[in-house]
Parts: structure tokens; sequence; C-alpha cells
């Protein structure tokens, strides 16, 4: 695999029944890219993130990520392995604390395993010291120190997305998978949720986005993946894709042949 891409994806696909909701797509990710992945309504945007994360099983077809054949593995190991889809790890507890939704979603907690709290209490103590600097330095990032002790379920559609920015970040993944961030995200959140992931790309993880908000997919995306019935149509910068003739026919409903 060319050391240039953080992932690639060999002829996937996935079908429901008679529906070829990902019809045989390759994908290349340059590393350090903001990519968009946009299409209309029912494209298989969504399909894709999910057989890329280990949601769904691929029909056939092959993803590699950093060099690693991760095709079929369960979402927790692709994430283990720094890929992280948001929504991928359990939906926030909502009476749990902000503080502990971003603790418990740190990898490898050896105090959840019932033995090592009596073998090594030591060990697990320390290590809960580090998740919890490690969450609130996260959430210092994510503007949410003032929400540390409130209860994730209070917090408005805007935290709720950054909540879950800081609960991917504690895996320190090096490629993440947003989905619409800023679908029911309050307008004032929205600069600042996007604002977060470029300083993150700034710091070298590298993005594949959907997202139906066009003005920001084409100001903060490197580049764009076009889908349409399952298939990939267009690929190139915001400027190219905004001018192909099969973007445009997609989006008005005329599938090309
Ligand atoms: N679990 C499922 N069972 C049956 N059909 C499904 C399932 N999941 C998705 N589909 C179908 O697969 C196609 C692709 O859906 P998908 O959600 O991936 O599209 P999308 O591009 O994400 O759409 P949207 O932008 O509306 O979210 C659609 O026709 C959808 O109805």
């Amino acid at each position: 695999m060319n050391a240039e891409l953080i992932l690639q994806a060999r002829g996937l696909r996935k079908s429901f029944g008679a529906l070829q909701a990902v019809d045989g797509v390759n994908l290349d990710l340059r590393k350090g890219d903001i990519t968009g992945l946009i299409g209309p309504n029912g494209a298989g945007k969504s399909t894709l993130f999910g057989l890329i994360a280990g949601e769904t099983r691929p029909s056939s077809g092959q993803v590699l990520f950093q060099g690693h054949d991760i095709t079929g593995m369960k979402p927790e190991q692709v994430f283990r392995h720094g890929l992280a889809r948001t929504f991928q790890i359990p939906r926030p507890f909502r009476k749990m604390t902000v503080l502990e939704n971003v603790m418990c979603a740190a990898p490898n907690q050896s105090g959840e395993r019932f033995w090592s709290n009596w073998i090594q209490p030591g060990v697990v103590a320390q290590q809960e010291r580090e998740n919890r600097a490690r969450a609130e330095d996260v959430l210092a990032f994510c503007n949410l120190t003032h929400m540390t002790q409130e209860m994730a379920g209070s917090l408005s559609g805007g935290q709720q997305k950054l909540l879950e920015l800081a609960r991917v970040m504690m895996a320190e993944p090096r490629l993440i998978l947003l989905d619409e961030p800023t679908a029911g995200v309050n307008p004032s959140l929205i600069e600042h949720l996007i604002d977060r992931v470029v300083e993150l790309n700034a710091r070298g993880v590298s993005f594949l986005i959907v997202e139906h908000n066009m003005d920001l997919v084409m100001r903060i995306c490197a580049r764009i993946v076009v889908m349409a019935q399952g298939r990939r149509i267009a690929e190139g910068t915001p400027a190219e894709v905004t001018v192909d003739r099969k973007v445009i026919d997609a989006y008005l409903g005329e599938v090309p042949a």
C-alpha cells in the first residue's frame, strides 16, 4: 500500500436483498487530508462508513488501514487500530457525567477486568489517574471543561457532538469518520466544532466526512468523493467536482449510465 495513503478500499460491495447499497467502491484516502463524502440521499454513504468501521460486513471487497487488512474486524478492533467513527462507540450515557463518559471511552481499561482490581490495584489506580488527566485535556480541547460534571443528557445537540469528538479522541485515532457533524447543531457551535476538526487535522489526524452542508464541505475538504446509487461517480478537488456533469446530474436525480 502506498505510504501516502491512510485508507484504501478495494471493490467494496454490500447488498441488502436485491439492492446494491454499495456497489464495488474503490477509495483512496490520503494521509493528512480532510476528505468529503457526498451524494444524494440513499447514495450509500452511511453504508460505506459502516463497512469501513467494521459495523457491517461487506458482501465482498477489502479495506486496508495504514497497510493492515481490517476487512471483517469488529468495530472495537478497528477503533483500537486508530480508526474511529462518531457513533461507533456507544452513544453517551445520559445519566453519567461528561467526564465519566469520556473516561469510559478510553481503550484498555484494566479496571474493568474483575481480577486486575484484586491482583494489581495500584496499576488500576494509576491508569485511572492517567485516564482522568487525558479526559480532562481532551475536554479542554473540545471547550467542554465547564460541563465536566454535568450529566451528558443535559448537553445541547452541538455539545453532544463535541462530546462525541472528545470520546473518540481518547483512542488517539489517526483517521476519524465523521457522520454529518453539523446536523442538529446550533449555528454558533458549528464554527466551533469545525474549528476543532481543522485543529485536529493540523495535528495530523485525517478525516472522512459525510456532510450535507455543501458550503462547509467545499470550505474544509481537500478532496471530495461523490457517490450515487452505491457507486463512486466522481472524485477531485471541490472546484473539480462542482463542475462535474455526472455530479450535477446525480443531484438533479438523473443518474448517469
Ligand atoms: N439495513 C438496511 N437494510 C436494507 N436496506 C438498507 C439498509 N441500510 C441501508 N439500506 C438502503 O441502502 C441504500 C443506501 O443507504 P445509505 O443510508 O447508505 O445512504 P446514504 O447515502 O447514507 O443516504 P442519506 O444521505 O439519506 O443518509 C438506501 O437505499 C437504503 O434504503
